[in-house]
């Protein structure tokens, strides 16, 4: 049976992320792969509450946190697990790297917490510690990002905040990929569109996942 693959894609809001994951699933479906797309916070009916929350209520960093990792405990039991069990690739738009960049990062919430959290969170039946084959990180200038997202949609409570918090988002992304290397994909994001898309192809096929 054909082993199921775990893809996340992470990255400041604006970063420019959502096209390639749309645009992934239909690659991978083109070669005859099953395909399960999905988010974070959300991707289940009670992860999707969460989500709502989470991005509309003001609350403080534990409670984020917390929430943020219950959504997530629901979203891989009844959605993660089951898809890479069956032998899918998912496609995940953001998993714990956003909390430890966000909620971590950008709130300055306490790192060995999170880590604790996330191992409490992501043991499993099938996994010790579940976490993506390959985490794509779109990397751009929060202020090129800020400009991006200018005007494109209401801003939620997480894309209101000023540039300095993504600065910190950013500067937590990079501690995770510094601390698991070979796990990130890391993609420029200040560059035209189909440039964009094709160093994520060469991410996934240098794996040997895509022809
Ligand atoms: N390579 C690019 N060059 C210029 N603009 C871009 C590029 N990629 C995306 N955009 C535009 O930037 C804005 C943000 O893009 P997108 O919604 O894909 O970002 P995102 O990383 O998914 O953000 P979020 O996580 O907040 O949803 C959109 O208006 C989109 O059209
Ligand atoms: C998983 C996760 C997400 N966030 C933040 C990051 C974004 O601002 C929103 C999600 O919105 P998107 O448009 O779907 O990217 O939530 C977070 O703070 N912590 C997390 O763990």
């Amino acid at each position: 049976m054909t082993r199921g693959l775990f893809i996340s894609f992470e990255g400041i809001d604006g970063a420019g992320k959502s096209s390639h994951v749309q645009a992934l699933a239909e690659a991978f479906r083109a070669q005859g792969r099953a395909v399960t797309l999905t988010r974070e916070p959300g991707g289940t009916p009670l992860a999707e509450k969460l989500r709502a929350l989470a991005l509309n209520e003001p609350m403080d960093a534990l409670t984020e946190a917390l929430v943020m990792f219950a959504a997530r405990r629901d979203h891989l039991l009844q959605v993660i697990e089951p898809a890479l069990a069956r032998g899918d690739v998912v496609l995940c738009d953001r998993f714990t790297d956003a909390t430890f960049a966000y909620q971590g990062g950008g709130r300055g919430f306490d790192w060995s917490v999170l880590s604790q959290l996330e191992r409490w969170v992501q043991a499993t039946h099938h996994a010790a510690l579940r976490e993506p084959d390959l985490t794509l990180l779109f990397e751009l200038d929060p202020a090129i990002a800020a400009q991006r997202l200018a005007g494109a949609r209401v801003p939620d409570k997480f894309e209101s905040q000023p540039v300095e918090f993504f600065t910190r988002v950013a500067a937590g992304y990079g501690r995770r990929a510094a601390a698991d290397p070979a796990r990130f994909g890391r993609i420029d994001g200040d560059q035209p569109r189909d440039a964009v898309w094709q160093d994520v192809l060469r991410c996934v096929r240098e794996r040997g996942w895509l022809s």
